[in-house]
């Protein structure tokens, strides 16, 4: 087992509590209800600036020129037709143009800026992983997909061959990162990891007041 999958086995009933969330249930079946998308995007907007951050950060710290190539490029899609989904999303779903994060909001928005900070490409990378990973997971169930744009779009950004190949790389690296790393920066990895599962799963409970 790679460092990857051990991190994630070690993480499973929490992992497999979000990835079978009753939120991701919803989206599947096309019957979330419009306050509780509203709710998770208008967080998830939040989420997304310091993500793009994050990825800003992979893009620096990356040690080699393939890797940092294939997250500039991921990095440009996020802003791209990721934050016009957003765009065209919450002006249908009628959110306002401020919200405060929520707790789980408040804990990636320090985690990803714990990472960004360190300068870390492994610290970073994980948290990356975490959360492109347990997206990836969620995405690929073999179900036909909701008829509404607006739930089938959340899904099909993360989703299909390019992403799946973007999560590889991610797992990949990570993987390469961790076999030439010491035990203490492994360690740390770990911790970042489970605190980013656990941070997931708290996201998609916090969607429902
Ligand atoms: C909370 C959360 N985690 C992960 C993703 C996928 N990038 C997301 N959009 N939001």
């Amino acid at each position: 087992m790679s460092f990857a999958e051990h991190l994630r086995a070690a993480t499973a009933s929490t992992w497999d509590a979000a990835v079978g969330h009753r939120f991701v249930a919803e989206l599947w079946a096309g019957t979330v209800d419009d306050a509780v998308l509203a709710r998770y995007l208008a967080q998830d907007a939040l989420f997304l600036d310091r993500f793009v951050a994050l990825l800003g950060q992979a893009v620096a710290s990356a040690d080699r020129t393939g890797p940092r190539l294939a997250i500039a490029r991921q990095l440009g899609t996020v802003a791209g037709e990721e934050d016009d989904y957003f765009g065209r999303a919450l002006a249908r779903l009628g959110t306002p143009p401020t919200v405060e994060p929520l707790a789980p909001t408040q804990g990636f928005l320090d985690l990803m800026d714990e990472a960004r900070r360190s300068g870390a490409y492994a610290d970073v990378l994980t948290v990356l992983l975490v959360a492109e990973w347990l997206y990836l997971d969620w995405a690929s169930r073999p179900q036909p997909s909701p008829r509404d744009w607006l739930h089938r779009e959340w899904i099909d950004l993360h989703r299909g061959s390019a992403f799946a190949a973007w999560v590889e790389l991610l797992r990949t690296e990570t993987d390469r990162v961790a076999a030439h790393a010491d035990a203490a920066t492994r360690d740390r990895m770990a911790e970042l990891f489970t605190r980013a599962v656990d941070l997931e799963l708290a996201f998609f409970d916090a969607a429902y007041p």
